[in-house]
């Protein structure tokens, strides 16, 4: 067990601080100690990240670049470390880890080049002696808040784009999986990152928040996690008139119509519903399924589901590893309960085995009043609900205050692009149950969040626009 610091100006303290500690939820097992940092720190990180913008913006995109990529390639030499470390804090199994920490120097490489190619403009002058120029300058300090579920990516999808303009951030990774965070940190330091430009503070999340909401120097938000939370710091941000970009709660509708090859459509789901132990914000939540293949789709499903392997992550073979808290575990199984005491019929799993993990579950004759169609589930539950017509489906899986992902499973081009257009989501997976890459825009509509993050539309959240009128 490692006792960790929190990174503050290229510097790693525990300032004296009482401690958190971080365990497996496997095993229940405390794997490491981080400081629980609070309003000082956090203020700390935030004088340090506003001293190092400066020199920082000031270098080349390319001299940014090159630094960026040597973080890259550390963090791949170092990968199946970091995986281990993640999954010991996180849970999921290790070649999900693996596959994450991939994703995530994904971000680095794409953000890097893209960082390249920030052009500006030239506008024509309504009179002959003026010229009129667009360019874009670095946003400045940049408060990155993540959550729990994607430790590694969730941190590069925003630092990347960040650093590659010439932003520079402070960062509160989520107290149940600092350490991931925190070890990146470290080989970004060794990639010789100057001190300052990234800093990583553990501790009070409220205190550490407000402190940055309030610092009329920190300029940007990035904050991935509730709904409920990302409210509060949208709320927070306007009175110092920050920008921000959120990425918030998902209830993912899959939908699979008539002519649907059934293989692709099962195959979709589950690696959309059951990656993570179903705890990612694109997560299939709502399974629509055309009622005259209804009974086909649940047994081809039920079969694969029966195959998935459930334990701890670092065994060969695992699919679902436990799930992160007792909380989550409640929140499924109280969803689990209520459809089966309204009417619904379990098709596979259906209980908690034991320490957190849940088994993976399938639900049918489910109807949308049941609490897993309404509220987000953050676990491995499938729920099956059958419907007539196309119109109906549409209608029901836009039926929700979420806009995040949508599935939508057809052999019929010409349906498949009238289900994409009409469905009120940020991002549609047709035929394609895992659409999430580095150099796509991720994002949502409604209050499933603001901005994009990922593509070339994510390096534009952290950049300001600057008109130059030149008087000839
Ligand atoms: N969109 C997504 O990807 C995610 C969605 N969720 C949803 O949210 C539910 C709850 O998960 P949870 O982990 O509690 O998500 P939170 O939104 O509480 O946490 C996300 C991050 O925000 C931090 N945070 C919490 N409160 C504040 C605050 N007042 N000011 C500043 N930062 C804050 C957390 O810190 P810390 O945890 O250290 O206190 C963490 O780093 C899940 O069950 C799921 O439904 C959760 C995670 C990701
Ligand atoms: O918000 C999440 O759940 C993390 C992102 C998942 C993804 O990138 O697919």
């Amino acid at each position: 067990m490692k006792d960790y610091g929190v990174f503050i100006n290229g510097e790693w303290s525990d300032f004296g601080l009482d401690k958190i500690e971080v365990t497996n939820p496997a095993t229940n097992e405390v794997v490491a100690t981080v400081p629980k940092g609070g309003a000082a720190e956090a203020a700390k990180a935030a004088d340090a990240a506003y001293e190092a913008f400066t020199d920082w913006a000031a270098r080349s995109v390319y001299e940014r670049a090159e630094l960026i990529w040597k973080w890259h390639r550390l963090i791949d030499d170092n990968k199946e470390e970091l995986a281990k470390i993640m999954t010991e804090e996180q849970g999921k199994p290790f070649k999900e880890a693996l596959g994450e920490m991939t994703y995530a120097n994904g971000f680095l490489s794409w953000f890097a080049e893209e960082g390249k190619r920030v052009y500006g403009e030239t506008i024509p002058a309504s009179v002959s002696n003026k010229r009129l120029f667009v360019t874009k300058q670095p946003v400045g300090v940049v408060a990155v808040i993540t959550p729990w579920n994607f430790p590694a990516a969730m941190i590069t999808r925003k630092v990347a784009p960040a650093l590659a303009v010439g932003c520079t951030v402070v960062i509160k990774p989520a107290n149940l999986t600092p350490i991931t965070a925190l070890k990146m940190a470290e080989l970004a330091e060794e990639a010789g990152i100057p001190k300052g430009v990234i800093n990583v503070v553990t501790g009070k999340s409220p205190e550490i928040g407000e402190t940055w909401l309030q610092d009329a120097r920190v300029r940007k938000l990035t904050f991935t996690g509730s709904t409920e939370v990302g409210k509060t710091l949208m709320r927070g941000s306007a009175d110092t008139v920050k920008k921000i970009s959120l990425e918030l709660g998902g209830h993912a509708p899959a939908i699979v119509l008539e002519d649907a090859d059934l293989n692709k459509a099962v195959d979709g789901i589950i690696s959309s519903k059951f990656r993570n132990a179903g705890q990612t914000c694109v997560c299939s939540n709502r399974i629509f399924v055309h009622e005259a293949i209804q009974d086909a789709f649940i047994e081809k499903l039920v079969a694969k589901v029966k195959e998935l392997k459930v334990g701890n992550g670092l065994e060969d073979g695992v699919d679902i590893g436990p799930l992160i808290d007792q909380n989550a575990v409640d929140k499924v199984q109280k969803q689990i309960d209520e459809a089966l005491n309204s009417g619904a019929k379990l098709e596979a799993g259906g209980k908690a085995i034991d320490g957190l993990f849940l088994e993976p579950t399938v639900l049918s004759n489910i109807d949308d009043s049941m609490l897993c169609m309404k509220e987000e589930t953050f676990g491995p539950l499938a729920p099956i609900a059958s419907f007539k017509t196309d119109e109906e489906a549409i209608q029901r899986a836009n039926d929700s205050i979420f806009g995040l992902a949508a599935y939508v499973f057809t052999e019929n081009i010409t349906k498949g692009i009238q289900f994409t257009e009409a469905l009120e989501f940020g991002i549609v997976g047709l035929n394609d149950g895992l659409p999430s890459v580095p150099q796509a825009p991720f994002g949502g509509f409604k209050q499933s969040g603001l901005g994009r993050e990922g593509g070339h539309q994510g390096i534009e959240e952290f950049l300001e626009v600057k008109y130059i009128s030149l008087g000839l």
